[in-house]
């Protein structure tokens, strides 16, 4: 088993996925994604971004190959330790929203910090300032059924960046905002990405979102079909801190 480089804070080779029925989801991908970076997965829809996502955040076990994460070979360890780890190191936006329907609104925010043992008023004021940065700040006390679809998905943003995770998983983050509110969730994604050294890897169709990240792996059926480096964004934010990386198949 060759190990990883240092400095690609996750790392994966040859990883072979297939559901459970059969069908198959990943066929031997292999990349690695360096400290800070923003990685977009892009493909149309099936191509397997989902499925990769789950696997390089050790949510399941591929079938062949193998997922590092900072030195640690996720693919070889149980599942406590590997639940332990994501835990410790990963945050998750889905493309819906999910919150738990009788905890307040911050108390949702707060839920992953105190579950990794922060005190609940530390966790409290932690989460009234993401909220405040992804404008749901005076919702804070609700319940989230009285929030609209897009504000429960900046709750969710809110969540995954206060835990301050090494790596945060964006499955289609912006997918349930109106196109207006996009591209201001996504800056304050990646500027808070930025500014607190969180790697970033990221699941969209969308060529706009995409454009945010310092480079795109595209699939098709499963597998890499190309690199693309995106043309320069012009804006300080996007091209702060951009970190190279690499990809074989
Ligand atoms: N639970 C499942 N059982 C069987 N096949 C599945 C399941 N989930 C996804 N698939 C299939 O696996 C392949 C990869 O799906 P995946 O969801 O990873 O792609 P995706 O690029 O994320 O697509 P989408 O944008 O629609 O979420 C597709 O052929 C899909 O139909």
């Amino acid at each position: 088993m060759v190990a990883p480089p240092d400095n690609d804070v996750l790392w994966a080779r040859a990883l072979h996925f297939q559901h459970h029925d059969g069908s198959p989801a990943l066929c031997g991908v292999s990349l690695g994604v360096r400290e800070g970076e923003i990685l977009a997965v892009s493909g149309p829809r099936g191509s397997g971004k989902t499925a990769l996502l789950h696997c390089l955040s050790g949510l399941v076990r591929p079938q062949r190959g193998e997922v590092w994460c900072a030195g640690v070979p996720l693919h070889s360890l149980g599942p406590l330790r590997r639940e332990r780890l994501r835990r410790r190191c990963f945050a998750w936006i889905d493309p819906a929203p999910v919150l738990v329907p009788e905890l307040t609104v911050w108390e949702n925010a707060a839920l992953p910090m105190m579950l990794r043992g922060t005190p609940r008023r530390a966790a409290r004021s932690t989460a009234l300032e993401w909220l405040e940065r992804l404008d749901v700040g005076d919702r804070a006390r609700g319940l989230p059924r009285a929030l609209h679809h897009a504000e429960r998905q900046r709750v969710c943003i809110a969540r995954a960046l206060a835990v301050a995770p090494a790596v945060l998983f964006a499955d289609e983050p912006t997918a349930p905002l109106h196109r207006a509110d996009r591209a201001q969730v996504l800056r304050t994604l990646t500027t808070a990405a930025r500014s607190h050294g969180i790697t970033i890897v990221l699941a969209t169709h969308d060529q706009e979102t995409a454009a945010v990240a310092d480079r795109t792996v595209p699939l098709l059926d499963g597998r890499p079909v190309d690199t693309v480096h995106l043309p320069p964004v012009p804006s300080a934010a996007a091209t702060e801190g951009r970190a190279a990386c690499s990809l074989s198949v």
